[in-house]
């Protein structure tokens, strides 16, 4: 009889049949471990005949839970609608709305973005009196109490982790604690408060058996990236049942700056001793050569148990590598290839782009624009932490929960109302005294000494939300957004960058609108949930057909025909320095594995000799030491203008790394890729006679803007692109 696991192997059907106790399939990139996981729930719901409800799939991105769904529903159907697949994040939002009330928080609470919390702690620090400095800047205080917290370290905890004698610390105990009493007076949580929270109802026995009743079994998809807090949330959840299955490739571990224990995977079969484990070996995703280089590199590793990969697919081309001059050499350099592979019949939607840090796409992507390559990036600024859409969301977000004094702060003089520190501080001693909201105190504006003008603007803001308040039952959510806009004026307020926000308010709408049609009963704060939990590549279209632009860590688990991975510099990537700690150089070159895999036909690796680094040009910049501990053989160096140079011998030096004299770790060669690097100061005093910015004739191509110089050339921008010129030739064919 066939079965639906007949388009599994042997192996992975083994795994994918093992229904009842814990299963761990530990495997390599490629190997089928999430298409094997999907077809175990489709076979488990259709062929087993287990509800849908019980079953709970975990696992790390929106994309890829999405695609986990649909490829469900592609084999079972309907059914697949009961499915719960989710990330964490979603998953605690969904524990945290049945019974958030359990732990003390409103079912209606708002969810904090990492924005938010910076405007939190800014306000928190200017309450107390702290001036500006480097040691407490918001994003590293809201970082650092992301960490402690996804650690199980609050406030209690804090004392026994770090010496609360020094003065720094106390006052960094304090914000901490004043921090956590916003959120809480604003009945919000942050990211990692999803997880805690959802986390601790998981303590309540009497939620507990509800969740371990209604999933009885559990699949966790990159189980190697999980922290401890993930981590027990799982295993509280599966300990009745204890039908958990959980796949993972101890290689791809490249969260643990983000609190991820490798630990939880390689421990799974002390945890459940009757644990039945399945390794897969053959990778269905990649060529020979793009696989070989993958596993080369891995092996230097020290931590990476080592394991068998092998494909039927064919050798396939070399990974061609190409250094550039310039960042904006690089650029070309993809830009030509994808012309050149979608004029031998690729698509755009098939190519990506790779990069280690979001501030590397700007380049590429002014590229991309004028060679005309439609093209997405995901992550970077995100389209909702723009200003003029976190305006609107946050009038949402006050009118779904009227405790959020922090959405209340952020639009009060939005647009301006003339309200100052002053009648900010007054309203807030109405709603201390009363013991009630910023937004609920405006009800006795009357009582509050401000001026005639301020007094009218502030009646007008009051009205205008309880208006909307008292029939937000009635009210869609675009009724909603187009009473804000109209009532507030809000598109008539905003003075710079107008065209743009407009539009991105258009967007929103349309978004809204979107959403709407798909899920027509959707409440105001299902709707802020599903915005707040949305996430980079989440927007990501697998049928339109443009480039895509992302950093590797949100590569994970997706696959593409052409990767260029851009940027392999030492100190970009590894993006550490040259004394950095082993394990740290290891997770490195995990995520240059998790990119190399990502591959399926070809892969391209480029270098650029100059960057910009902290808006200083580093000129000296070499290759990554991942490049030399690839397997040479793979390799195909390729020349300027990127035709392929035949042989190493006839490359020019710069093309050709020297491997021989080449070790990145010997210190003597510090300045040119360490901490001392920067000579570049050097570079453009040479040639002070050409500065950035200056206007140049040039013979054939007329005015351009000098754009870059360095030891040798310079950009010029020109009517017609951009030029480089080298510097013992410009006297001759420019004039200033
Ligand atoms: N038995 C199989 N038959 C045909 N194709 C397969 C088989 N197993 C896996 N594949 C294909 O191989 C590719 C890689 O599979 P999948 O994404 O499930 O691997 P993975 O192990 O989850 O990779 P990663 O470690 O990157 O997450 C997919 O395109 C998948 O459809
Ligand atoms: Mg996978």
């Amino acid at each position: 009889m066939s079965s639906i696991l007949d388009e599994l192997n042997e192996e992975q059907r083994k795994a994918a049949e093992k229904i009842e106790g814990p299963v761990l399939i530990l495997a390599g990139a490629g190997s089928g471990k999430t298409r094997t996981v999907t077809y175990r729930i489709a076979h488990m719901v259709k062929e087993i005949g287990i509800s849908p409800l019980n079953i709970l799939a975990l696992t790390f991105t929106n994309k890829a839970a999405r695609e986990m769904k649909e490829r469900a529903a592609a084999l079972i159907g309907h059914e697949a609608n009961n499915l719960v697949v989710s990330t964490f994040h979603s998953f605690s939002v969904r524990l945290l709305k049945t019974y958030s009330e359990r732990i003390g928080y409103g079912r209606n609470f708002n969810i904090y973005d990492v924005d938010d919390q910076k405007s939190i702690i800014t306000k928190i620090k200017k309450d107390m009196g702290i001036k500006d400095n480097d040691n407490v800047q918001p994003g590293k205080l809201a970082n650092k109490i992301s960490k402690l917290k996804e650690q199980g370290i609050g406030i209690k905890e804090l004392e026994r982790e770090i010496d609360m004698r020094i003065p720094a610390n106390r006052l960094f105990g304090e914000i901490y604690q004043k921090y956590d009493e916003v959120l809480k007076a604003n009945n919000a949580m942050d990211f990692s408060d999803l997880l805690l929270n959802a986390r601790k109802l998981l303590d309540d026995a009497f939620v507990l058996e509800r969740i371990q009743e209604r999933y009885q079994y559990i699949v966790v998809d990159e189980y190697q990236d999980t922290n401890d807090i993930q981590y027990e949330m799982i295993n509280l959840i599966a300990a009745k049942y204890r039908n958990i299955c959980v796949v993972g490739d101890e290689d791809q571990s490249i969260y643990a700056f983000r609190g991820a224990n490798i630990n939880n995977i390689l421990n799974f079969e002390r945890d459940y001793k009757e644990a039945f484990t399945v390794k897969l070996e053959r990778n269905y995703r990649s060529t020979k050569k793009i696989l070989d280089t993958a596993n080369e590199l891995i092996k230097n590793n020290k931590s990476s148990k080592g394991k068998t990969l092998w494909t039927d697919d064919s050798d396939g081309e070399k990974i061609k590598i190409y250094n550039a001059m310039t960042v904006y050499d690089e650029a070309d350099f993809i830009v030509t290839e994808m012309k050149k592979k979608k004029r031998a019949g690729a698509d755009y939607k098939d190519m990506t782009i790779l990069y280690r840090t979001n501030a590397q796409s700007r380049v590429l992507e002014e590229k991309l624009l004028s060679a005309n390559i439609p093209y997405k990036i995901y992550g970077g600024m995100q389209f909702f932490q723009r200003k003029e859409i976190k305006d609107i969301l946050a009038y949402l977000s006050l009118l779904n929960n009227k405790n959020d004094n922090h959405n209340f702060y952020r639009i009060i003089n939005v647009p301006k109302r003339s309200v100052g520190e002053k009648t900010l501080e007054k309203i807030q001693e109405v709603a201390n005294e009363k013991n009630i909201s910023m937004l609920e105190a405006l009800h006795y504006i009357d009582e509050i000494p401000v001026r005639a003008a301020t007094k009218l603007a502030l009646k007008e803001f009051y009205n205008l939300m309880q208006g909307i308040y008292s029939s937000l039952e009635e009210m869609s959510i675009k009724e909603i957004f187009d009473e804000i806009l109209i009532r507030t004026r809000y598109i008539d307020s905003i003075e710079d960058n107008k065209e743009d926000r407009v539009k991105n308010i258009e967007e929103l709408l349309n978004s809204i609108i979107e959403l709407e049609k798909q899920n027509p009963n959707m409440s105001l704060n299902e709707y802020l949930d599903m915005i707040s939990l949305s996430s980079s590549t989440d927007e990501m279209e697998d049928d339109e057909n443009y480039v895509k632009l992302m950093t590797i860590h949100s590569s994970k688990g997706l696959e593409f025909d052409y990767v260029f991975l851009a940027g392999m510099e030492d100190g970009l990537f590894p993006s550490i320095s040259f004394d950095a700690p082993e394990e740290e150089l290891e997770e490195e070159r995990r995520l240059c594995y998790v990119a190399i895999t990502r591959a399926k036909k070809e892969l391209f690796i480029s270098y650029s000799s100059s960057r910009k680094i902290w808006g200083k040009d580093d000129n000296l910049r070499r290759p990554s030491r991942f490049i030399y501990e690839m397997k040479q053989d793979n390799l195909e160096y390729v020349g300027g203008k990127y035709g392929s140079l035949k042989g190493k011998s006839s490359a020019p030096r710069s093309f050709t790394p020297k491997i021989e004299n080449f070790n990145p770790f010997s210190k003597d060669k510090l300045g040119r890729f360490g901490k001392k690097s920067g000579n570049s100061q050097t570079a453009s005093n040479v040639n002070s006679k050409y500065k950035v910015g200056d206007v140049v004739n040039h013979k054939k191509f007329g005015r351009g803007k000098i754009k870059k110089v360095d030891m040798k050339s310079m950009i010029v921008e020109f009517m017609v692109g951009e030029k480089k010129i080298a510097l013992v030739l410009a006297d001759k064919i420019l004039g200033k």
